[in-house]
């Protein structure tokens, strides 16, 4: 990939007290739920993975919506690299601009494409509507540039339909479906929480390299703090609707400020098994022998 990252100097996003209630029970029972209850956050211009953690229910899909356009906020403001993306204001970001500067990837890659459509037309559209493509070359350049980013080419994906390919690749053509614009964001909503396990860690790692060789950054929504630990430069937890902590993931997990980080740490039923996996990637990456984990917990 050759793409040199752009040059930015406003923060990719600033979130200022953000809420979202919604009418709980009955139409004419009048209680409501704060789904996001005042989250303030800003991820300044360095390209970054930002993780956002919680259990379910948490409200970090929520949260995730707004970011994607995809529910009003109740009340609150998100600008992106420094103009509104909510609100009336007349600098606020059209949706045309939108969608080249924010791309989403979804739990269900099934669920990312038609399933009428060969693939390769489908990702062509993409380039074509979002004005990716040069004139002279129809998008078949955007299109293999993005999926070489993830590993694959148009050839592979020439005339195929989703039900030729696994979910793992799948997800990975949605990555790379995201990646057509050259966005300054993408919002990854529990990415892999439905691909093989053996895949995971590889598409993590895309993740990575993706955020190193474009500049792109990406908020990361999942309940997995061990994925969020290896991948992020910042992390927040939220419980029921709000920020409990903030920082580094490295500081997070050597001293959790709240007992629900600590909750969350200890509820992650195979965190003993998947740390050392990660070490041991880490290890393999640079080279080293896998150092034995030393646990802060
Ligand atoms: N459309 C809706 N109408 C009513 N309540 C909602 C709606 N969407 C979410 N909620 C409620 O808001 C709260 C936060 O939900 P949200 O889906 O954002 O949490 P989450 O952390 O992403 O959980 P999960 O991982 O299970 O998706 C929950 O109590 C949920 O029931």
């Amino acid at each position: 990939m050759t793409r040199t990252p752009a040059p930015h100097d406003k923060p990719v996003l600033e979130i200022n007290a953000l809420r979202k209630l919604y009418r709980a029970g009955s139409l004419f029972s009048g209680k409501q739920i704060a789904a996001v209850d005042g989250v303030s956050l800003t991820l300044d211009a360095k390209p970054q993975v930002f993780s956002i953690v919680g259990e379910s229910g948490s409200g970090k899909t929520t949260l995730a919506r707004m970011i994607l356009r995809l529910v009003e906020p109740t009340s609150g403001s998100i600008r992106l690299g420094g103009r509104p993306l909510t609100g009336k204001d007349s600098d606020r970001i059209n949706d045309f601009e939108f969608r080249r500067l924010v791309q989403p990837i979804f739990q269900n890659p099934f669920e990312a494409f038609s399933a009428y459509l060969p693939l390769d037309s489908y990702l062509i559209n993409t380039a074509k509507n979002l004005k990716v493509a040069e004139k002279t070359t129809d998008g078949a350049d955007v299109v293999e540039t993005a999926l070489r980013s993830v590993g694959l080419s148009f050839d592979r994906v020439r005339g195929k339909y989703i039900r030729q390919f696994s979910g793992g690749e799948l997800q990975r053509i949605s990555i790379a479906r995201a990646l057509i614009p050259s966005p300054r964001l993408i919002v990854a909503d529990e990415p892999v929480s439905m691909v093989d396990a053996s895949l995971r860690m590889n598409i993590i790692n895309l993740f990575k390299m993706i955020k190193e060789e474009t500049g792109v950054s990406f908020v990361y929504i999942t309940h997995d703090l061990s994925t969020a630990y290896y991948l992020s430069d910042s992390v927040v937890i939220m419980n029921r609707g709000r920020v409990v902590d903030a920082g580094a993931p490295q500081e997070i997990l050597a001293d959790p400020r709240e007992a629900y980080t600590r909750e969350l740490m200890g509820a992650i039923p195979r965190l003993g098994e998947r740390w050392p996996e990660i070490e041991k990637i880490k290890a393999e990456a640079s080279g080293r022998e896998a150092e034995p984990l030393r646990a802060r917990a």
